[in-house]
């Protein structure tokens, strides 16, 4: 549960804090005050350290309680979110993301565009920004109408988009305070570039943009951000741009980029200083790097080319695609003459098997700084997630962005939101290999954690099985096809003539776990049609368990030469006697255990995936050689739990179909293993 965050750790900074008791005091007067004030629980004594102490939950509630729209004292069901962004034709990034994240999350999304782009996974190839008078009016629309519990604000372009959403926001913070609604929870990602290396912010807008960031509770930005901020404001302490933020920056320096992930701290933590926000530090990019050096890695291996090569040949393209800024100097950093041990490197210990990011909260934002931070110190909280194996990340900085705004308010602090947002984009970013959107970075998969799939399930499976009955014939037809499996296809051939039952095919222990798994099917069905169904089945299964008793030996079929159950004793093939007939063999058991571990799990969607293979393959196999009746049932038996499959398959979320589909490719893998 997302109040207790075990892998939330937190460490200190030993860099400088620039906040002062007085700055933050100053912040707390303001309607322009980060959340530590406006948000946070009245000062308590020691019980401060607990981050869920009955004062902050007092706080969040009363707060939540005053988010009426003025028309009644109605507690709103949901949320009102704003995504203040420019547009993703392809519908992975910008809006389009952000309204499906918000929609993910449960929230109700507003949109005001800032731009519209011509953008897909490969790259932006245009960019028509609003003009801003009506930008503007698209945010007064929304706010002179609607009350906003939290927003997100992302692409801004120009210099003078980002002057018209400040002027606006500032103006929205004084109105909200003077009707004594909440401060909205404001998320600000800085972007700057996408993954393809297209930039999405004017040089001149760079400088502007930092005169909005302050006003933010929060900013995400990606780690060529993160160097550009730094870089930033490094020069603006210096005098470079302090005086005229629209004058053109400093182009004889460039920004340094992190070369490891350290690095790239330590640059969130000056930034979060500067500028007296926290911030949300995202290592995708060394995750892309990772990824895209294991695919060079994997093309380089297949065309055995040597590895200078292949870091020459991919290099710059992986490079500009994952920083952004600078590619040649970010391939060098960033990758090196061996990516792969460079990326290692980058990210710390065992660093390609997780992709961490942080939360760094100056101190002054710390609602229980008085307890274990060090004084003056940012607060670091590493935000701990598996990496995943992908180059599909196109939108990910944006769903992280409008996931914070999303989950802040059900989240007592942004520590418990950070990481919430964290576990949400990996189950998002492991279901993106699956969609098959665009030819570059393709997007990550919203609807993950609770969408139905659109497929039908006996489409996908009917693959699955044709597939491994294929192979189950090759296997019986191919010469170099092992003893075992030449001796059980011909005693397959021999031993059952035309018209044989089914019940001489199997063990009788095997049948007995199919009746438990189909009166599992019937007590999990909700209605009254399959739960007469799968009773009628069970008791015809049932049926056939004396003569599979009588009838069934395991040894002539399984393969194995010599049997060390206690029934054969060491016997050798042939040796038998008998002793072994209705048993379960080997592979028979696998089967009769991952039925009942199946059943246990109470899902009808599981088990009508688990009992459609059997039924499936029998027909296929053996409808031939049974009687017209006994055939003509089982068909009948295997469109009705295929009906149902799909059907389950239909109201399940894309994680429990894949579960289904496993479960059957796995039943279908078993139940060919023992033909
Ligand atoms: N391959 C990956 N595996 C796991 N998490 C990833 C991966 N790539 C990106 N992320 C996560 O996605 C989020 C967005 O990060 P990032 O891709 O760096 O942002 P941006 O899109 O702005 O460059 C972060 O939480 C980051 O850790
Ligand atoms: C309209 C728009 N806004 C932001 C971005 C950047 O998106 P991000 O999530 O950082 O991911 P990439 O697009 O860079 O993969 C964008 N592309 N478009």
């Amino acid at each position: 549960m997302a109040y207790e965050h075990a892998n939330v750790h937190e460490s200190h900074s030993s860099s400088q804090s620039t906040c002062t008791s007085e700055s933050s005091q100053q912040h707390a007067d303001s309607p322009l005050a980060h959340d530590s004030a406006a948000h946070s629980s009245p000062a308590h004594g020691s019980a401060d350290r607990f981050h869920h102490s009955l004062a902050q939950i007092q706080h969040h509630a009363a707060t939540m309680l005053s988010r009426t729209n003025g028309a009644d004292d109605t507690y709103p069901s949901r949320a009102r979110v704003l995504s203040v962004e420019g547009s993703d034709p392809i519908g992975g990034a910008g809006t389009m993301a952000d309204m499906k994240a918000f929609t993910a999350h449960g929230v109700f999304g507003y949109a005001a565009m800032t731009c519209v782009c011509a953008q897909n996974t490969q790259g932006v190839t245009d960019i028509v920004n609003m003009e801003p008078d009506f930008l503007r009016e698209q945010l007064i629309s929304v706010s002179s109408d609607g009350i906003i519990d939290s927003m997100k604000i992302g692409m801004l372009g120009t210099p003078e988009i980002v002057d018209c959403v400040r002027d606006w926001l500032v103006d929205l913070l004084h109105d909200y305070e003077r009707r004594g609604l909440p401060r909205p929870w404001i998320v600000i990602d800085p972007v700057m570039y996408a993954k393809s290396g297209d930039s999405l912010l004017t040089p001149e807008a760079e400088q502007e943009l930092r005169s909005i960031l302050p006003l933010a509770d929060i900013i995400t930005p990606n780690v060529p951000e993160l160097a550009a901020l730094a870089h930033a404001g490094a020069h603006t302490a210096a005098g470079i741009g302090a005086a005229d933020t629209a004058s053109a920056p400093d182009t004889a320096s460039t920004p340094t980029m992190p070369r490891t992930w350290d690095e790239a701290v330590n640059m969130a933590c000056v930034v979060a200083q500067d500028l007296g926000v926290r911030v949300y530090a995202k290592a995708g990019m060394f995750a892309l790097q990772a990824s895209e050096n294991h695919a060079a890695d994997k093309q380089l291996a297949n065309s055995e080319s040597n590895t200078t090569d292949a870091c020459e040949a991919e290099s710059a393209l992986q490079c500009n695609d994952a920083c952004g800024v600078e590619p040649a100097m970010q391939c060098n950093d960033a990758c090196g003459a061996e990516p792969t041990m460079q990326c290692n490197d980058a990210r710390g210990v065992e660093p390609v098997m997780q992709c961490n990011d942080v939360l760094v909260e100056p101190a002054a934002l710390c609602s229980e700084s008085g307890s274990s931070a060090q004084a003056g110190s940012p607060r670091i909280t590493t935000l701990y997630g598996p990496r995943v194996e992908t180059v599909n990340v196109h939108g990910t900085g944006d769903s992280l962005s409008s996931s914070l705004a999303a989950l802040r308010p059900r989240f007592l602090d942004w520590r418990e939101t950070a990481q919430a947002a964290k576990d949400w984009m990996v189950g998002a970013i492991s279901g993106a290999n699956d969609l098959h959107v665009g030819k570059g970075h393709g997007p990550i998969d919203f609807t993950w954690e609770s969408a139905p799939t659109s497929r039908l399930f006996t489409d996908e499976y009917w693959g699955i099985l044709s597939q491994a009955a294929a192979q189950h014939r090759d296997g019986a037809h191919n010469p170099t096809a092992t003893q075992s499996q030449q001796e059980s296809a011909s005693h397959d051939a021999t031993a059952h003539n035309a018209t044989s039952t089914l019940a001489s095919r199997y063990p009788a222990e095997y049948l007995e776990a199919y009746v438990h798994a189909l009166i599992a099917a019937a007590s999990e069905a909700s209605d009254a049609s399959d739960r007469a169904f799968f009773i009628h089945c069970a008791s015809n299964v049932s049926a056939q368990i004396p003569a599979a008793a009588t009838g069934y030996r395991h040894c002539a079929y399984d393969g194995d030469v010599t049997h060390t159950g206690s029934e054969h004793d060491g016997k050798r093939r042939g040796e038998c006697s008998g002793e072994c007939r209705g048993k379960c063999s080997g592979k028979c058991s696998t089967v009769s255990d991952a039925l009942r571990a199946i059943a246990d799990q109470h899902s009808l969607g599981l088990l009508a995936a688990a009992l459609l293979p059997h039924f499936w393959i029998a027909s296929l196999e053996y409808g031939p050689t049974l009687a017209d009746s006994e055939a003509d049932e089982l068909s009948d038996i295997t469109a009705h739990i295929a009906q149902i499959a799909n059907r389950e398959a239909r109201l399940a979320s894309h994680r429990d179909y894949q579960r289904m589909i496993d479960t059957a490719r796995e039943l279908t893998r078993l139940e060919y293993s023992m033909l």
